[in-house]
């Protein structure tokens, strides 16, 4: 079976995406880990289909490079809203539903907005923080992201208490002096670091505001992929009109036999 993909990346965060419109992918854990295998296949940190939607511009299906179905991926996001644009199913701006509900999204030149779920629930535990972005994630400080050995220590706490199973994408934030962040992310489902992470960002962001280590609520990220910047209202704790800002872009496309 052959089947049409597009291969997207945002800020480093590579997906293959798959117009599935017409709902004929064959949604099959082997075969998505295959298609995201970087040797066997054609390499992604996941898979996502765009599909129709009665109440949206369209659907997304996120799943990680395991093959499993996943939460919220911001990046992901971020390549749909270029990928849906690029395929005319939309203008500038839209509307999609995703596994944590519906998200507004705007095309602005080389930039991708996506509107990420409200922040209701944060917890501080003094050496980290922990709350859901669309995706689950567990965020630390650190005095320097490029000395910490992310896959093993990120492993580590993302199959360790009190995630377990379940897991947590884990992320180490850094505060430059200019009141940006760098960060370094492992993804669950990944299970591995990865050059950028949307939700993760989003975590790092609001958990820098919490902390106090940045002053504004419009906060630059610098991951190792690229550069994205995350805006927000906060009110009464709760974190809302929280928007993920950065680089979507096009790689190649391609048919893959199945
Ligand atoms: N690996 C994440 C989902 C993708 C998150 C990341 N790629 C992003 O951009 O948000 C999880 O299973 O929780």
């Amino acid at each position: 079976m052959k089947i049409k993909f597009y291969k997207y990346q945002g800020a480093g965060n590579d997906f293959v995406m798959i117009d599935n419109r017409t709902k004929d992918f064959p949604i099959d854990k082997n075969i998505i880990e295959k298609i995201c295998n970087r040797n066997f296949g054609v390499g992604g940190d996941g898979l996502i289909l765009l599909e129709n939607d009665q109440a949206s511009n369209f659907r997304m299906v996120y799943f990680n490079s395991d093959g499993n179905e996943s939460t919220m991926c911001g990046n992901g996001g971020r390549c749909i809203v270029r990928f849906a644009h690029d395929l005319q199913v939309t203008d500038e701006n839209m509307t999609f539903n995703a596994i944590d509900g519906l998200h507004h999204a705007v095309v602005d030149g080389d930039t991708i907005r996506l509107q990420m779920i409200d922040v209701k629930e944060v917890e501080d535990h003094d050496r980290y923080l922990f709350m859901n972005t669309g995706s689950p994630h567990h965020v630390q400080f650190t005095k320097s992201v490029k000395d910490v050995d992310v896959y093993n220590l990120g492993k580590k706490i993302r199959n360790g208490s009190p995630y377990y199973e379940e897991g947590s994408n884990v992320n180490f934030v850094e505060i430059l002096p200019n009141q940006s962040l760098k960060i370094r992310t492992y993804e669950r489902g990944v299970e591995n670091e990865t050059l950028a992470c949307g939700t993760g960002i989003t975590a790092a962001a609001i958990a820098s505001y919490i902390r106090g280590f940045v002053k504004n609520n419009n906060i630059y990220v610098e991951a190792l992929g690229g550069k994205l910047s995350v805006n927000f209202e906060e009110k009464n704790n709760t974190f809302e009109n929280v928007w993920l800002n950065g680089p979507a872009v096009r790689v190649f496309e391609g048919e893959i036999e199945i």
